[in-house]
C-alpha cells in the first residue's frame, strides 16, 4: 500500500447546509474543561463549572450518533498531534503560543526552550489547555512572582468544543476565521495550523485568516448553492461580512450574501443559535425574532468585479433567501411556541440543529416542545443528551464543522 503522503487528498468541500455530511470535525472536551472555576467560567464563556466525565459521554454519544449515520469523524485533537509531527509546525506552534506579551524575555525564552523538549502530545496539550503559572518549572523571575499561582501563562481553550466556530467550508474552500472574544481567540492560530500544515488537506485553498476582521462559522449559513448568509452582530463584524462577501463573489463561490443584523446579545452570539437549515427549503427559527429578521442582499457588479458591492435595501430575511436561491419559499417551521418557552429552548440551542441529510436533524433532547414541531414538520430528529456540553452555550451545530457534504447543487 503506498503511504498516504503519496495518495491525492480526497476532496473535501460543503456547499449547502443540508447535503448529506460526510466528514465532520468535531473536538471532543478534555483537560482544557477542567482550568473552568467560578471565577474565570465568564472570562472563558462556558455558564457553569461543567463535570468534565459527563461531558465526555454526552460527546461521545454526539459522535456515535454521527458514525452511526455513516459520517466521518475527525478529531481536531488528533489532526493537531498529526500536523505537530512535522519539526517546522512545531516551530511556528511555539513562536506563535509564546508570543503573548503576558510572559516576559525570561519566561518566554525558557517556555520555548521547554516546548521544544516536548512531543507532539506534550505541545498538543499545551495549545489546548494552556499553561497555569503554578505549572511552570523554570523561567521563574519577576513574571512569575508577580502573577497569582492561578493565573495562566498560555490560556486553556475550552471553547475549542464548538468547532464550527474556528473554521468554516465554503464550497471547496476553508475560511480560517477571526474569532471576536479575548477568550478564543488563540483558537484559530490551531485551525490555521492544522489547515495549512496537516496533507489531509494538502492544496486546500484558505481564504480570510485570523488576522482578519471578526468573522465566525457560527454566523455563516449555507442556505443554497450560491446563497450563504451572514449574521452580523456580537461576534463577526459589518467589515467582517464585507471582506468575506467581496472574496466569496469574486471567486465565484456565491452570487448573493445576506448580511443579517442579530441583537449584540450572548443569547443570539451567532446566526445559528436563532435558526438553522432542517432541508433544502425549510428552516427552524426562533419564534420570537422570526418576524422582525431582516438582510441585506449583497451581490457583484455583475459587468465589473472591481466596482463596489451592490447593496439592495433590507428585507424580511427569508423573503430575501427565497429570491437568492431562486425557489418559491423558504419555509420556517412554525414551533408555535408561547414566548417563554420560546425562549427558554432557545437559550438551550433548541434551534440550533445539525442537519446529516435533507430533513434529518441531530438536536439537543432537552428541547422538547421545539423537537416535537419539528417531527410534526416531517423531519426525524436525532436526540442527544446536552446537559454538561450545553454549558458552553452551544448546540449540534455549534460543535461540529462539516468538512465535506454531498452537493445539494
Ligand atoms: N456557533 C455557535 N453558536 N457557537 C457557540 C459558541 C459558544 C461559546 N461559549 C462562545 O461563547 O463563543
Amino acid at each position: 500500500m503506498s503511504d498516504r503522503s503519496e495518495q491525492t487528498p480526497p476532496a473535501y468541500g460543503v456547499d449547502s447546509e443540508v447535503g448529506r455530511l460526510r466528514t465532520v470535525l468535531l473536538h471532543r472536551p478534555g483537560p482544557e474543561l477542567q482550568r473552568l472555576t467560578p471565577r474565570n467560567n465568564d472570562k472563558l464563556l462556558f455558564d457553569g463549572i461543567p463535570w468534565v466525565g459527563r461531558a465526555q459521554e454526552e460527546h461521545d454519544a454526539f459522535a456515535a450518533a454521527l458514525t452511526d449515520r455513516g459520517v466521518e469523524v475527525v478529531y481536531l485533537v488528533d489532526l493537531l498531534v498529526e500536523t505537530l509531527a512535522s519539526a517546522e509546525a512545531r516551530e511556528h506552534a511555539i513562536a506563535e503560543v509564546t508570543a503573548s506579551l503576558r510572559l516576559g524575555e525570561t519566561l518566554r525564552t525558557y517556555l520555548v526552550a521547554a516546548l521544544h523538549d516536548h512531543t507532539p502530545q506534550e505541545l498538543a496539550l499545551v495549545l489546548t489547555a494552556g499553561i497555569r503559572n503554578d505549572e511552570v518549572r523554570g523561567g521563574h523571575g519577576l513574571v512569575t512572582s508577580l502573577l497569582a499561582d492561578d493565573d495562566f501563562l498560555v490560556d486553556p481553550l475550552p471553547n475549542l468544543l464548538f468547532t464550527r466556530d474556528s473554521s468554516v467550508w465554503i464550497r471547496d474552500r476553508v475560511a480560517v476565521t477571526s474569532l471576536a472574544m479575548p477568550a478564543r481567540e488563540r483558537e484559530t492560530q490551531l485551525t490555521d495550523l492544522i489547515y495549512s500544515r496537516h496533507p489531509r488537506f494538502a492544496g486546500t485553498p484558505r481564504i480570510h485568516g485570523w488576522e482578519r476582521e471578526h468573522l465566525e462559522g457560527g454566523d455563516v449559513l449555507l442556505m443554497a448553492p450560491g446563497v450563504i448568509a451572514v449574521g452580523v452582530g456580537e461576534r463577526t463584524t459589518p467589515a467582517g461580512v464585507e471582506r468575506l462577501a467581496r472574496r466569496v463573489l469574486a471567486d465565484d463561490l456565491a452570487h448573493t450574501v445576506l448580511a443579517v443584523p442579530i441583537a449584540q446579545e450572548r443569547a443570539t452570539m451567532h446566526l445559528d443559535t436563532i435558526c438553522t437549515m432542517v432541508d433544502v427549503d425549510k428552516i427552524v427559527m426562533y419564534p420570537n425574532i422570526a418576524d422582525s429578521l431582516t438582510a441585506y442582499a449583497v451581490t457583484a457588479h455583475p459587468d465589473d468585479p472591481e466596482a463596489p458591492l451592490a447593496i439592495a435595501a433590507p428585507e424580511p430575511f427569508l423573503v430575501a433567501a427565497a429570491r437568492a436561491a431562486e425557489i418559491d419559499a423558504m419555509h420556517l417551521i412554525d414551533t408555535g411556541l408561547d414566548p417563554v418557552t420560546a425562549e427558554r429552548e432557545q437559550w438551550d440551542d433548541g434551534n440550533n440543529t445539525l442537519a446529516v441529510a435533507p430533513r434529518v436533524a441531530i438536536a439537543y433532547e432537552r428541547n422538547i416542545e421545539t423537537n416535537a414541531r419539528l417531527e410534526e414538520a416531517g423531519i426525524e430528529v436525532i436526540r442527544i443528551a446536552g446537559s454538561e456540553v450545553g454549558s458552553g452555550r452551544g448546540g449540534p451545530r455549534c460543535m461540529s464543522c462539516p468538512i465535506a457534504r454531498d452537493p445539494q447543487g
